[in-house]
């Protein structure tokens, strides 16, 4: 009798729902936003895009199907009840003053208790601008004097690597050798060490895997957030699923930081200076963020283990994926590679570089160099789902439409990168001129749709490292070697879970020119 009531009441429960989501539908002022038809009703339609791990795909072809007459790509299109992808990132949403905060999706990316906030996930608009300012001097342009030589220790040993694969003549993963670059500069910038993946060639400790599991529960459960303090709990106890593989990098962290806390506490008892540096190194983040721990009011222990967790979350992968994105169109367009390695032969015969060391500073002036990254980073941005952001209260007007508060949009970077409308009937083509043979007004407005590091005041605060590995790398390597995909005439192969990372890489290598 009692279970039959509690039957009965679950089932009213769930027909007063589907009622409620189906008389909105038709009352509400967004209803005429067209969409796939179950995206009226349920996420379930989106939750499935995202699972079969090519969401990018699916929405550029939503925004193409709905373009009206005239238009390329419609401006806003349906993913979901009361969520909605516009094709461009209006200022109203994303511009550095807005104040919309990112949806619950981003709640799947943390520790479910609400005091484990990190700088990427936080929705609390004020806290986020608060550590923003923190951390905000560890990412500027003359910080990243102080990493170059981290990145130079790894461009070494990378082109080491890959000598020794062309000798062997075998196939070469690529996308897995730019993680193993990318994870090594990352940890030696945050933690004065290598991982040691470029050491070994593979993933030590798992931690890439790790890392892959976690994005895949993050994503997925990010969509049903509500589940996330439920499940994570259960299934951080079990070793192959991704809530621990997000539990491995944190005592990973953890461990680092309070090594270094006790190291420094030795130097100071011992009348050594504090950094474990020696005259001349470079500081590592860990040192920097201690440093500033010990100065300023307010840096909390917490801080410090946030950053360097996001550093390695946030920063690995997209810029190994960007590696790859921009060597892999140049192998496939002949013409800009060629271009490219006669802009580097002639910095060379110049001076101003040398064949195996790119200075930062050298490789911003190379403007066939940085307009190669930016059309790589533009054709594969490294995020492949809509930057969600909620609509404050009182609603507010985006790309021409009102939405109530609480409306969820969000512009997905590779909508914005492919949008005819903006970038011409070539937007699919890997073409660098299209950032130097331009006018300046077109230059404006496709650097106002160029959103690979995202935009606003959520825009990526690592942008600067990222540029400087990939300036000081690319050049090196199509210098000095020959690529040759595997299948060349087939396009590779990606897995979008958040990062959009290509799973089928592979090439041969030769030497071009030998430099050591
Ligand atoms: C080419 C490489 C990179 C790409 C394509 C990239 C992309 C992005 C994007 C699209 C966002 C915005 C996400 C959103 O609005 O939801 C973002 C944010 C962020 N990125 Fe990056 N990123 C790169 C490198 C890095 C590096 C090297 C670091 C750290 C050293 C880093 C740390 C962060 C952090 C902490 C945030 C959150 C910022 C905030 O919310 O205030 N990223 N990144």
């Amino acid at each position: 009798m009692h279970l039959g009531f509690i039957i009965y009441a679950a089932l009213a429960a769930v027909v007063f729902r589907a009622l409620y989501i189906f008389v909105s539908s038709l009352f509400s002022p967004l209803r005429s936003i067209p969409g796939p038809l179950l995206a009226r009703f349920t996420k379930a339609w989106y939750f499935h895009s995202i699972y079969k791990a090519h969401h990018q795909d699916n929405a550029i072809a939503l925004h193409r199907k709905y373009a009206k007459p005239g238009e390329h790509f419609a401006p806003i299109v349906r993913l979901g009840p009361n969520m909605y992808s516009i094709k461009s990132p209006d200022k109203v949403v994303y511009g550095i003053s807005s104040k919309m905060p990112k949806n619950a999706w981003y709640e799947g990316w943390k520790h479910p208790s609400p005091e484990r906030w990190t700088l990427f996930t936080d929705r609390n608009i004020k806290r986020h601008a608060e550590s923003r300012r923190v951390y905000a001097s560890l990412y500027t342009q003359t910080a990243l004097l102080s990493y170059e030589s981290y990145a130079d220790e790894c461009a070494d040993m990378f082109a080491l690597r890959l000598r020794e694969l062309a000798q062997k003549g075998e196939l070469v993963d690529m996308g897995h050798w730019f993680q193993c670059y990318a994870f090594d500069v990352i940890s030696a910038i945050t933690y004065g060490k290598r991982f040691g993946f470029l050491d070994e060639g593979r993933d030590l400790g798992n931690t890439i895997r790790a890392l892959d599991r976690a994005m895949a529960y993050s994503t997925l459960v990010g969509v049903y957030s509500f589940l996330h303090p439920y499940l994570y709990p259960i299934l951080e106890k079990f070793p192959s699923t991704g809530a621990a593989g997000r539990a491995y990098l944190m005592r990973f962290a953890s461990s680092a930081l309070s090594s270094r806390r006790s190291e420094r506490a030795n130097r100071e008892k011992n009348g050594e200076a504090k950094a474990v540096r020696k005259e001349g190194e470079p500081e590592d983040f860990v040192d920097k963020m201690l440093d500033m721990q010990e100065s300023k009011p307010g840096v909390t222990d917490y801080h410090v283990f946030a950053l360097t967790m996001s550093n390695i979350v946030a920063g690995a992968d997209t810029t190994a994926l960007s590696l790859a994105s921009v060597l892999y169109h140049l192998i496939r367009t002949p013409r800009a590679l060629r271009k490219l390695r006669e802009e580097i032969a002639r910095h060379v015969e110049e001076g101003k570089c040398t064949p195996n060391r790119v200075s930062f500073k050298a490789s911003q002036e190379m403007p066939y160099l940085q307009a190669c990254i930016k059309e790589g980073l533009r054709l594969h941005p490294g995020t492949g789902l809509p930057l969600w952001r909620v609509v404050n209260d009182g609603g507010a007007e985006i790309c021409g439409q009102y939405f109530p508060a609480d409306s969820k949009v969000g512009v997905n970077t590779w909508v914005a990168h492919y949008d005819e409308d903006v970038w011409g009937l070539d937007a699919t083509r890997f073409r660098p001129e299209r950032w130097i043979e331009t006018t300046p007004e077109r230059l404006k407005t496709m650097e106002a749709h160029h959103i690979p590091f995202g935009t606003g005041s959520r825009t990526c605060i690592g942008r600067h490292i990222g540029h400087l590995e990939m300036s000081k790398l690319l050049p090196q390597l199509v210098h000095a070697f020959h690529f040759a995909l595997e299948k060349p005439n087939q396009k590779w192969k990606t897995s979008n879970m958040w990062f959009v990372k290509p799973v089928d890489f592979n090439v041969r290598i030769s030497v071009r020119i030998t430099t050591m």
